[in-house]
């Protein structure tokens, strides 16, 4: 890798494979690299090793080859202790929200200071000021500052994903790894939901990869394209260039002509939907 580019990658992958006991390949010799403030989406069909690419990052799954350069720190290379310092860097976003349900959203967004506090605070649940002011301001950021005080389970999934947003933040991270955001959502929710992650990483020039089953949602909302199929990389570019031969390429002819059918499908029924309530409208 050049000098150059090495200064302005924030997350560099080389040669990073990921092979389970069972045998199964997940991820073969995969090397990218993920310059300061880019969105990057992973698309791919399923199986083809996009979760396990995000985990391996953080190392919630031990590559089994291969780098994970973090600003010039090999995150593959540490001891647990290590890592855990390591880990703050990086802030996770996930499908099914992981809150804690019987805590408020105030207290989930400080569990993302945990790894900052130590562990008598943690314990005691006492948190310094600063970690207040900063959870209050990100609950502000998302929308939820008359919710601080409602318990997780109260909350609408749009609204669940909004503090899992705010508590990733809530660690100050440099890197963001978003495991399907919007799987859980409805489309028009789902939008509102990329859009607010898109313009929170604009803000702070935060990169981000976001794995993302949605292939026009994708389109839409992404600077890079990577796409995976069974393991590797063969899709690597902005969203103009992930054309029917790329997508093919990703998902197969197959799939991708019943995906493509199923889109199809869902945007004639949400316009006919529209028609039929403005009908009702007038
Ligand atoms: N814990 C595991 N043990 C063994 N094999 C696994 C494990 N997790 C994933 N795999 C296998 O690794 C491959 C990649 O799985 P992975 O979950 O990373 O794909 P994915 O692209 O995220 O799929 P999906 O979109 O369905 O979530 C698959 O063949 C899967 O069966």
């Amino acid at each position: 890798m050049p000098l150059f580019w090495k200064d302005a990658a924030m997350l560099h992958l080389e040669g990073l494979t990921k092979t389970y006991k069972t045998g199964d390949a997940a991820l073969s010799d995969v090397t990218l690299t993920i310059p300061k403030g880019q969105i990057m989406g992973l698309i791919g069909p399923s199986g083809a090793g996009k979760s396990t690419m995000i985990r391996c990052i953080n190392r919630l799954v031990e590559p089994s080859a291969g780098q994970v350069v973090l600003s010039d720190v090999d995150l593959v290379r540490l001891g647990k202790s290590e890592l855990r310092r390591q880990r703050r860097r990086i802030g996770m976003i996930f499908q099914e929200y992981s809150l804690v349900e019987r805590l408020t959203v105030m207290e989930n967004v400080l569990s993302g200071r945990l790894g900052y506090v130590p562990f008598w605070r943690s314990f005691l649940r006492k948190y310094p000021p600063s970690d207040i002011q900063l959870a209050y301001r990100l609950l502000d950021r998302v929308g939820l500052m008359d919710q601080a005080d409602k318990r997780a389970d109260a909350l609408s999934g749009g609204q669940r994903q909004r503090v899992g947003i705010a508590r990733a933040l809530a660690q100050e991270p440099e890197l963001l790894l978003v495991d399907e955001p919007t799987a859980s959502l409805d489309p028009k929710t789902s939008r509102q939901i990329m859009r607010l992650l898109i313009e929170i990483c604009a803000e702070r020039g935060l990169p981000a990869i976001i794995n993302i089953h949605d292939v026009p949602l994708a389109q839409q909302f992404m600077q890079r394209i990577v796409g995976l199929r069974a393991g590797r990389v063969v899709f690597d570019g902005p969203p103009e260039q992930l054309n029917e031969a790329a997508l093919t390429e990703i998902y197969g002819a197959e799939d991708w002509n019943a995906m493509r059918r199923g889109d199809e499908e869902q945007a004639d029924a949400e316009a006919d939907a529209k028609r039929r309530l403005e009908a009702i409208a007038v």
